[in-house]
C-alpha cells in the first residue's frame, strides 16, 4: 500500500474532523491578514486624508478581526490536539493489533524495547506530522500564494523579489530534506539501540551486580552513547547548513522589501499606507516561507519515522484459519513434522510423528535441547512447521480458525509471565465467567489456597513485576492455576512443576491425575517420577523420537529411556545417602 493510500485509511472517519481543523486555520490565517490590510485604510484614508468620521468603522473591524483571531488562535490548536490523540490511539492499536498477529519468528527478530519506541515516540511524531504539521504546512502555503498575489497586484517589482524568495526556498528545502531524511533515520536508529541498551541494562542489573560486570556494561553503553552522539552532531550541522542558508534569505528579502518600498514611497509611486502594509505583508510572507521550509524538513525527518512504522506495520499477519474447531478433540497428530527456528540453520524437529489420543496422559522426555519446547510451541501455532503437517481430527491445525483452538487449550510454559497486577487478576486473566465455585477447586489443587491465606490482601495482592515477589515455586502453582480456570481441553506441562518441592509437586500431579477424565495432559518433564503413570511416552533425542510407548514397555530392553529412568535413580538414590 501506497504511504498516500495508507494515511487516508489511518484517517478514515476523520475527514469531517480534518477539514474542521483546516478552515479554522485558514480562517485564522485570513483574520490575520485583514488586520494587516485594514491599516491601510487607517493610514491612508483616516489620517491621511483626514476622514475622521470612518474612525469608528475602522477600529469596530479590527476589534472584530482581532477578537476573531483570538478565537481561531485558540480552537484550533483544540481541534488539532483533539486529532492528534486519535491518530496516535489508532497508530498504537495498528501496531498492537499487528505485533500480536504477526509470526512469532518475525516478532523475535527484534527486541521489545525497539517495539516500545515505536509505541511512545514514532507513534506519537507521525501523529503530530498528520494532525499538526501538515495542516500548518497547508495554512502557511494558502497564505504564501495568497500574500504573493497580493503583493504582485500592489507591485510587480516585489513580485518578482517574492518569486525569487520562493524558487530559493523551494530548491533549498528539496536538497536539505533529501539529506535531512538519512540523518534522522540515523539518528533515530542509534537513540533506539541507546535505549534498548538501557532498558536491558536496568532488567540485567542482578547479573551485572553478581558478575561484577559494571565496567563492561559501562563500556557498551559508552559506545553506544558515542555513535549516537556523533549522528546527533552531524545533525546539528546540517541544521546550522539549513539557517545558514534560509537565514540570509529572509533578510535579504525583508531590505529589498525596505528599500525598494521606500524609494517607491518617496517617488510617491505608493501611499504611506500601502508601504506600511507592502512591507508588513512581505514579512509576513518570508515568515511564511520559513515555516513552510521548516515543516518541509521535519517532514522529510519524519518520513523515516513513517518507513520504520510501516515496516512493522506491513509484515504479514499470521493465517487466522477460518475452519470450527470439531467438539470434541478426538486426536492430535504431528506427520512428519520438521521444523528450523532460523534459515540455514539445522532442524530442531526431524519428521517428529506423534498421536495424541484424547483423554490420556502423553509424556515428552528426552536431553535438554532435544525439541520438547518447540513441539509445544508448535501446538499453540506461535511457529508452523516447514514440512509436515499437525492434524487435529484429521483437519490441518492451520486451517483451524485460531481464537477456538486456542480458547480450548492451555499452556504452562517453563517461565509464565505475570502482569505487575493482583493474583486474581494473573488468575483469571480477562476471561469472562469464572465461578467461585470453579476458581476455589482450582486453587486447592493447585495449592494456591495455601499461598494466598499468607498473604495480606489474599488474591488482591499486587506481585511485582513479572512475579518478581513470589518465589520459583509459588509462580509455577499459579501458573498451573491460571492454565486450570480456562478449564482446557487440552492442556500442556513444560516442565511446569520443576520447581516444586517433591512433596507439593507429588500433590498438584496427583489432583491433575484426579481431574483428567476428558482432558488430554501433555506433559514436558526431565523428573521422569512424574510421568511414568503417562499412557504414552515420547522419548526424544536431536529433534526426532526415538522411542515410545508406556513406562512398563520402555523398561523392557536396552532403551534410551531405561538409561534415564535409571540413571535418576540412582541420582536420588546418592542423594539421599549423602544426607546426614
Ligand atoms: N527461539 C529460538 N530461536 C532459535 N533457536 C531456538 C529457539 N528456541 C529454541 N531453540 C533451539 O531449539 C532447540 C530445541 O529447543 P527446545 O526448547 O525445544 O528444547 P527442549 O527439549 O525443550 O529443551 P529443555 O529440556 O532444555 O527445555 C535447542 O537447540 C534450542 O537452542
Amino acid at each position: 500500500m501506497k504511504t498516500s493510500a495508507w494515511i487516508l485509511n489511518l484517517i478514515k472517519n476523520m475527514k469531517g474532523a480534518f477539514l474542521l481543523s483546516f478552515l479554522l486555520l485558514m480562517l485564522e490565517a485570513g483574520t490575520n491578514l485583514a488586520t494587516t490590510g485594514l491599516q491601510k485604510w487607517l493610514i491612508d484614508d483616516v489620517l491621511i486624508k483626514g476622514q475622521y468620521d470612518q474612525l469608528f468603522k475602522v477600529v469596530s473591524l479590527f476589534a472584530a478581526a482581532f477578537i476573531s483571531y483570538a478565537v481561531l488562535y485558540t480552537l484550533s490548536p483544540y481541534v488539532m490536539q483533539r486529532n492528534e490523540l486519535i491518530l496516535i490511539a489508532r497508530i498504537q492499536e495498528k501496531l498492537l493489533y499487528t505485533l500480536q498477529s504477526i509470526p512469532f519468528s518475525e516478532y523475535r527478530k527484534k527486541q521489545t524495547t525497539k517495539y516500545v519506541h515505536y509505541f511512545n515516540n514514532d507513534a506519537l511524531l507521525i501523529a503530530d506530522v498528520l494532525a499538526a504539521q501538515i495542516p500548518k504546512a497547508i495554512q502557511s502555503l494558502v497564505t504564501a500564494v495568497s500574500l504573493t498575489l497580493i503583493i504582485g497586484y500592489i507591485s510587480p517589482v516585489l513580485l518578482v523579489i517574492v518569486l525569487w524568495l520562493s524558487i530559493s526556498y523551494y530548491v533549498a528545502s528539496k536538497k536539505m530534506g533529501l539529506k535531512t531524511k538519512v540523518i534522522s533515520r540515523e539518528v533515530q536508529d542509534r537513540k533506539t539501540e541507546l535505549l534498548v541498551h538501557i532498558e536491558e541494562g536496568i532488567a540485567s542489573t542482578r547479573e551485572v551486580v553478581a558478575y561484577h560486570r559494571r565496567s563492561w556494561e559501562s563500556a557498551i553503553y559508552n559506545g553506544l552513547f558515542e555513535k549516537y552522539f556523533k549522528v546527533v552532531m552531524q545533525e546539528g550541522k546540517l541544521q546550522n547548513k539549513i539557517s545558514f542558508i534560509s537565514e540570509p534569505l529572509k533578510w535579504g528579502t525583508n531590505i529589498a522589501v525596505i528599500g525598494y518600498g521606500a524609494y517607491a514611497a518617496m517617488h510617491e509611486q505608493i501611499s504611506l499606507g500601502v508601504f506600511v502594509i507592502m512591507y508588513q505583508f512581505s514579512f509576513q510572507l518570508v515568515t511564511n516561507y520559513q515555516q513552510l521550509f521548516d515543516i518541509v524538513i521535519q517532514l522529510y525527518n519524519r518520513k523515516a519515522l513513517f518507513e520504520r512504522v510501516r515496516e512493522v506495520l506491513d509484515l504479514e499477519p499470521e493465517a487466522e484459519g477460518q475452519e470450527a474447531l470439531p467438539v470434541p478433540i478426538d486426536e492430535v497428530c504431528f506427520e512428519q513434522v520438521t521444523f528450523t527456528y532460523e534459515e540455514d540453520t539445522k532442524p530442531v524437529l526431524r519428521q517428529v510423528n506423534l498421536r495424541i489420543p484424547r483423554g490420556r496422559k502423553v509424556a515428552l522426555v528426552g536431553s535438554s535441547g532435544s525439541g520438547k519446547s518447540t513441539i509445544a510451541q508448535l501446538m499453540l501455532r506461535l511457529q508452523v512447521p516447514d514440512e509436515g503437517t499437525i492434524r487435529v481430527n484429521q483437519v490441518e491445525l492451520d486451517s483451524i480458525k485460531r481464537s477456538e483452538w486456542l480458547n480450548r487449550l492451555s499452556v504452562v510454559p517453563q517461565e509464565p509471565y505475570f502482569f505487575p497486577e493482583t493474583i486474581r487478576t494473573n488468575l483469571i486473566l480477562g476471561l469472562s465467567e469464572v465461578s467461585d465455585h470453579h476458581l476455589q477447586k482450582v486453587l486447592e489443587m493447585t495449592r494456591v489456597d495455601d499461598l494466598i491465606r499468607d498473604l495480606p490482601n489474599g488474591l488482591d495482592t499486587v506481585i511485582g513485576e513479572r512475579g518478581m515477589t513470589l518465589s520459583g515455586g509459588q509462580r509455577q502453582r499459579l501458573a498451573i492455576a491460571r492454565a486450570l480456570l480456562k478449564d482446557p481441553e487440552i492442556l500442556i506441562l513444560d516442565e511446569a512443576t520443576s520447581a516444586l518441592d517433591t512433596e507439593t509437586e507429588y500433590f498438584i500431579q496427583k489432583m491433575l491425575d484426579l481431574h483428567r477424565a476428558g482432558r488430554t495432559t501433555i506433559m514436558i518433564a526431565h523428573r521422569l517420577s512424574t510421568i511414568v503413570n503417562a499412557d504414552i511416552i515420547y522419548v526424544m533425542e536431536n529433534g526426532r523420537v526415538v522411542e515410545q510407548g508406556t513406562h512398563d514397555e520402555l523398561m523392557k530392553g536396552n532403551t534410551v529411556y531405561k538409561r534415564l529412568f535409571t540413571a535418576q535413580v540412582m541420582n536420588n538414590q546418592n542423594e539421599m545417602v549423602s544426607i546426614p
